[in-house]
Order: structure tokens, then sequence, then C-alpha cells
């Protein structure tokens, strides 16, 4: 099992570009398993997803004493039983897979024997009782060991009685509910016929589910999306080899990061002649103003003509209004996406999100909210307005894949963001933070660190003039807090007084201005009785935290190069460049000796060049994030350089790391 990290940071992005290859589709690889189990024939399966959702269908199969053979080139052998399992005694523990809940229920239950279902603890909040009705009138015999209505199950023998001529279901529930009656009506050896009450919502996977039967050698007769007859005789039989298409759902968060960050992003594996209904997001896309392509094999997204990747404001889209009725699963991206509309979005048709994964309804209401957005809800409906200023957040996700994965386009609004349980994309997707980084760019950094005087503030300033990109002169956030704690007497080795003091105080740093509560320091910060208290409090790891927010919020579009200590190793250890300024300490203390006299400062250069020294000692040797080189740094010793040696060096090293040679203004 994948080890389950806290969380992750996702850093602000400006573009997204590139080509992903999807992982197969859940619905259709759960599908095709167990119709190929069900099947006289053995079936050779490519590109099945390998996730939790299939390995629960794949450990249930197993169970029930089928034979899965995986190939030498990544395809799986299924050996199919004919239309009856080997055992008829099993209890299957099946996670939060829903698509393999359903359809062994019925099928098991139409079977008949000895069985147990249970999944875990949501699964026992998902309701199954319309499912279980519709097959006791098939005569088939479960009982609920828990709650009724709700899972764990238990499946005895089935009564021969006669199919009633027509069964009926709901259809505004789960549309997994009639799949899976679909799928088990073969097996019950006479006509079924099924008729949906009310309207059939997701109706693209009940299409799937009939387009998959009937490659299985089953045809199942419908008339609209009310009534569908499986004639008597039905049996499955293998198509011999399977190729299951990319997750169109898993498409969309991939397409609409192209729409946000440029683009074009690819995804690889569904099209135009996708059996998938969530391929219809790629529709609402466009009509949020993406550009969007289609081949049989791919589609891609682009932003709306004229975005600029490296302009300052976050990405803007058409606001937009959807009955998501058939496509409540990549219904979830729009419901993220809606967060860069030109105004308020609402989407319609979802009250299936109650009973998914989590109530998402309320999940997606209460996220959206945190990063600033304004949210309005009801039992079938969300509005959401975009946030007039962003907020940085922690996002819960509810051990819910798709709010985990829909959530990670926040990253295109203008701050950092924290996914709790990033690892819950194993649902579906395991892989899916390194697609993610494979083709999102965060705002890229420039970190530049190194002893006092050295030069970096300098430096700093000057390559982010040429690049014009932002700057963070994080001495300075230091240095603000001491001086705050110096003007108001709080001790300088009182961590919790410290902490209080930054959670109060209005620290602003605005590209080289440094303000408190409003009142401008730029100069009070820089004499050497505050460069002592600044460095005393850093050694406080409490401090450093929590002035760890404060400094990421610097990092802006287009660009930020940031000073100072501990940038590359602890603040942005994702910078694209990261240098390690030093000089020898007799040019450092001269050079400060120099600035300070320029300021109008009284200055002793013996005494500057001791407090050098015992600053630099202090940095060293503290605890946390000490002064050092981080191990991918590059060394810039400027003893023997001029300033516009120095900037040149960084400059050239940014061109080549950070692919941004067009937008450098050197000069
Ligand atoms: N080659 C050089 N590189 C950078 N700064 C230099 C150089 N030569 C002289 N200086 C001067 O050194 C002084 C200290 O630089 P500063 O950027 O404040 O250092 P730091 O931010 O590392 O404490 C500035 O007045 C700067 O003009
Ligand atoms: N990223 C940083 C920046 C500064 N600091 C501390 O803050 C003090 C003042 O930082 P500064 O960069 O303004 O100092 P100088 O290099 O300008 O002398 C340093 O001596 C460090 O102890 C830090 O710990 N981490």
């Amino acid at each position: 099992m994948s080890e389950r990290i806290p969380h992750l940071d996702l850093p602000p992005a400006c573009a997204a570009a590139g080509t992903v290859q999807l992982p197969g589709s859940k619905s259709i690889s759960n599908r095709v398993l167990l119709l190929a189990a069900l099947a006289h024939g053995t079936t050779r399966l490519y590109d099945l997803l390998d996730a939790d959702d299939t390995a629960r269908m794949r450990e249930a199969l197993t169970a029930l004493g089928v034979t899965l053979q995986p190939q030498p080139d990544g395809a799986l052998d299924v050996l199919g039983c004919g239309g009856r399992f080997p055992n008829r005694e099993a209890s299957l523990f099946l996670g939060n897979a829903g698509t393999a809940f359903r359809p062994l229920t019925a099928a098991l239950a139409v079977l008949g024997g000895d069985y147990r279902l249970d999944g875990v603890a949501r699964m026992r909040e998902r309701p199954i009782g319309d499912l279980v009705d519709a097959l006791a009138r098939w005569g088939c015999q479960i009982d609920y060991l828990g709650t009724q209505g709700y899972p764990p199950l238990r499946i005895g023998e089935r009564q021969s009685v006669a199919a009633p001529a027509v069964t009926r279901v709901r259809g505004n529930v789960s549309s997994q509910f009639l799949t899976a009656l679909l799928i088990a009506a073969p097996l019950l050896g006479q006509e079924a016929v099924i008729e949906v009450d009310g309207t059939l919502i997701s109706q693209p996977y009940v299409a799937m589910t009939i387009a998959l039967m009937a490659h299985f050698g089953v045809t199942v007769d419908r008339e609209g999306w009310q009534r569908f007859v499986v004639p008597a005789g039905s049996r499955y039989r293998s198509p011999g080899t399977w190729y299951v298409e990319g997750d169109a759902s898993s498409a969309s968060y991939f397409l609409a990061l192209g729409a946000l960050g440029g683009g074009p992003v690819r995804v690889v594996g569904v099209g135009e002649k996708s059996v998938q209904g969530d391929v219809a997001f790629a529709d609402a896309l466009a009509q949020m103003g993406a550009r969007v392509r289609k081949g049989e094999n791919w589609i891609e997204a682009a932003a709306p003509e004229g975005f600029d990747p490296m302009g300052g404001a976050a990405p803007r889209l058409r606001a937009l209004t959807y009955d998501a009725t058939a496509i409540p699963d990549a219904a979830m991206t729009l419901a993220a996406l809606a967060l860069f509309g030109d105004g308020t979005s609402r989407l319609t048709g979802i009250g299936s999100w109650r009973v998914k994964e989590t109530d998402r309804i309320a999940a997606m209401a209460a996220e959206l909210t945190k990063v600033g957005a304004t949210v309005a809800c009801g039992d079938d409906w969300l509005e959401v307005t975009p946030p007039a200023t962003w907020r940085a957040a922690t996002i819960a996700t509810y051990d819910d894949h798709r709010m985990a994965m829909a959530m990670s386009l926040t990253a295109f609004g203008d701050c950092y963001q924290r996914i709790l349980d990033p690892a819950c994309v194993n649902k579906t997707f395991p892989t899916y933070w390194a697609c993610y980084r494979a083709i999102v760019r965060p705002v890229p950094v420039v970190a530049i660190d190194g002893p006092s005087a050295s030069g970096k503030g300098t430096v700093a300033a000057r390559v982010a003039a040429a690049l014009g990109w932002h700057t963070l002169d994080s001495g300075a956030v230091y240095r603000a807090l001491a001086w705050l704690a110096l003007e108001k007497g709080v001790a300088l080795d009182d961590p919790a007084a410290l902490v209080a003091l930054a959670g109060t105080a209005r620290l602003e740093f605005r590209d080289g201005g440094v303000a408190v509560n409003g009142v401008d320091v730029g100069d009070a910060i820089r004499t050497e009785a505050v460069s002592c208290a600044a460095s005393r409090i850093a050694t406080l790891p409490a401090v450093r935290d929590a002035l760890l927010a404060l400094q990421r919020a610097s990092r802006r579009r287009p660009g930020l190069v940031a000073d100072g200590r501990d940038m590359g190793s602890v603040v942005f250890p994702d910078a694209c460049v990261k240098v390690f300024l030093t000089a020898s300490p007799e040019v450092r203390a001269e050079r400060r000796y120099k600035q300070l006299i320029a300021k109008g400062f009284n200055a002793n250069i013996d005494q500057l060049r001791r407090e050098l020294a015992a600053r630099d000692a202090q940095d060293r040797a503290r605890a946390v994030a000490p002064l050092q080189a981080a191990p991918d740094a590059r060394q810039l010793d400027t003893t023997a350089m001029t300033i516009d040696e120095a900037v040149a060096t960084v400059l050239e090293w940014v061109r080549t790391a950070c692919a941004v040679s067009d937008a450098v203004r050197v000069g």
C-alpha cells in the first residue's frame, strides 16, 4: 500500500502544457472484469485501470473462484466461468467501490449462494435499498446485516419465482442500480423487463453498460431511457481481446488545467468515439471559452484566445450555467473551474453527489468557500461566485479522490493551497500527482541565499528588475518582527509572545518596501541593533513557522526572486534556480560599512566585522534552517566580482534553468 502523506502544498501555478496518457477508465474496467468473469471463454484485457476500486473487484472475483492471469505484456487474462461462479460461499470486502458493489450484489443475488458483501464506513452510508427491492422481486434472497437499506448485505439462495413482467427501479438515485440489474439479467435464464421510474440520471453510464454487454454477446432492447428488455436465452461470451479506454472523468482535470494554464494539454486514451459520457465535459469547457480539439483517441484543451501565461492575474473563463445530470463526476471539475468564471456559475442536476464517496455538494461548498468563493447550494444544485481575493487554504478531501483532483485546479488562483490526504486519489488515479507535476508549471522562483552582506539583496533586486519579477527580502520579514518586538518590549527569547505578535501585526512586503501596521519601516529595520535582534528571533522554530506563509505569499505571477538564508532549502525547495552567494568576511564587512555610511548611519568597521562574524556563526549553528548551501544550490563567490558580473551570472543560470529566455530583459 502506498504511503499516506498528510498533505501536499501546491504552489501557485502559472502555466500548464503537455500530454497525459490517461489511466484506464474505472467504469469500463470494473464492468469488463465482471462481464469477462461471467462469460464463456477467456478474455484478454488490456489497459485496465490499476487502482483501489479495480483492486477490490479483482480481489472479489478471485474470492469467487475466478482465475485471473496477468500476462507478461501487462494484459490480464480472465478465465470466464460461464455464468456460474465456482465458489458458492464468500465474504467480500469492496472498499468504497460502488462500481464493484452494486453489480456484484445483483449478479450474486441472481446466481444465489452464501455471500456477504461489505465495504468501508462510507459504503455503509450509501443507499442500496432500491436495488435490493428490485432484486427481491426476482426472487433473490438478500438481508441487511446492519442498517435497513444499506450495506453490509447477506445473500442467500434465490427462490425460483417467475420474474414479474416488469421490474421497476427509480432512476434518480444511482444509475448503478440499473446497470447492476442489466448486467445480472442474463443470469436469470428468462426474459427480464426493467422500467425506470422518473428521470434517469447519468444516462451515459447506462449507455456504456449496454454497449459493453453487446460486446460480450448480450443485446439489450430499449425504448428510450425508460424501458429495457434483456431477452430470454441471453448468455455472455468473451469477445477475445478487449482494450479499455482511458478514463474520461480523469481527463477532465487535465483539460481544465490546459484551459487555465495556456495549454495545450492533450489527453490520450479517449476521443470523439468514446463510450464514456464524461467526454461531454470538453463541450462544457468550450462553453467556458476554452479552445478544445478532438481526435479519435485524444482531446486537447487550451486557454481562450489572448491568454498571457506570464500576465499577473489569475486566468479568466466565462461563467457557466449547466445541467450536469448526464456527467455528475466530471461536473465536480466544472465546480472548481467556476472559481475562474467571469461571474456566477450554476450547476444543476447534481443531486446524486449527495450519496457518492462523500456528500459532494456539502464538501464542494465548504472547500470552495475556503479559497474565497461565495457558494450557494441546494438539494441538487450549486452556485459559485469566484473569489474577489484568493485565500490560501487547507483543503479537506473527505477520502474522495475527485475532491482532491478537482481542487488541484485552485493552484491557478493566487496562493499556495494545501491539499489534505492527497493519496486519496489512489481510488482511481494513483499517479495523478505525478501527471499533474509533469504538465503544471508553478510560478518560478529564483532563491538567493548566503551570509550577511554577500550582496544577496542587491543581486536579487537587479535580477528581478531584469526579469520583471517580484522580490522577497526575507531578511526584512525577520527584521520587521524584531523591530516590532523591540518597540513593544517583547522578549526576544519568548517564542509564544513573538508568534502572537506576528499574528496580530500587519506585516507588508511589497517589492522592496516594508511596512508594519501601515508604518513604513524600510530604514528603521536596517540598524545593527535590529540585525542582531533579527538573527536571535530567527533561531526560534516557532517564529520561523509563523513567518513561512507570509514569505510564500510573495510567490506571484510572473515570478519571484527571493533572498535570505533558507529560500532554497525550506521556503521554496522547488525553486528553479538556487544560488548560494558568498564573499570573504573582510569584503563583506567593508561592503556593509560603506552601505551604512551611505545611509547616514554611524559605523565602526572593526565592530561590524565582529558582529557580522557573530551573526554568521549564529545563523550557521542554529538547529532549524541553518545558513548553508542547499545541495542543489550553485555557489557564487562575489569577493572579486562587480555587481554587474554577479547579476549577469545569475541571469544566465535563470535563462537556462527556468526557460524564460523571452521574458528576460537584460541591460
Ligand atoms: N559584487 C557585489 N555583489 C553584490 N553586492 C555588492 C558587490 N560589491 C559590492 N556590493 C555592495 O554590498 C552591499 C551589501 O549588499 P546587500 O545586497 O545588502 O547584501 P545582503 O543582502 O547579502 O546582506 C551593497 O551596498 C552592495 O551594493
Ligand atoms: N531567510 C532568512 C532571512 C534572514 N534570516 C535572519 O534574519 C537576519 C537578517 O537577515 P538579512 O538578510 O536582512 O541580513 P543581512 O544579510 O542583510 O545582514 C539574518 O541574520 C538571519 O538570522 C533568516 O534566518 N532567514
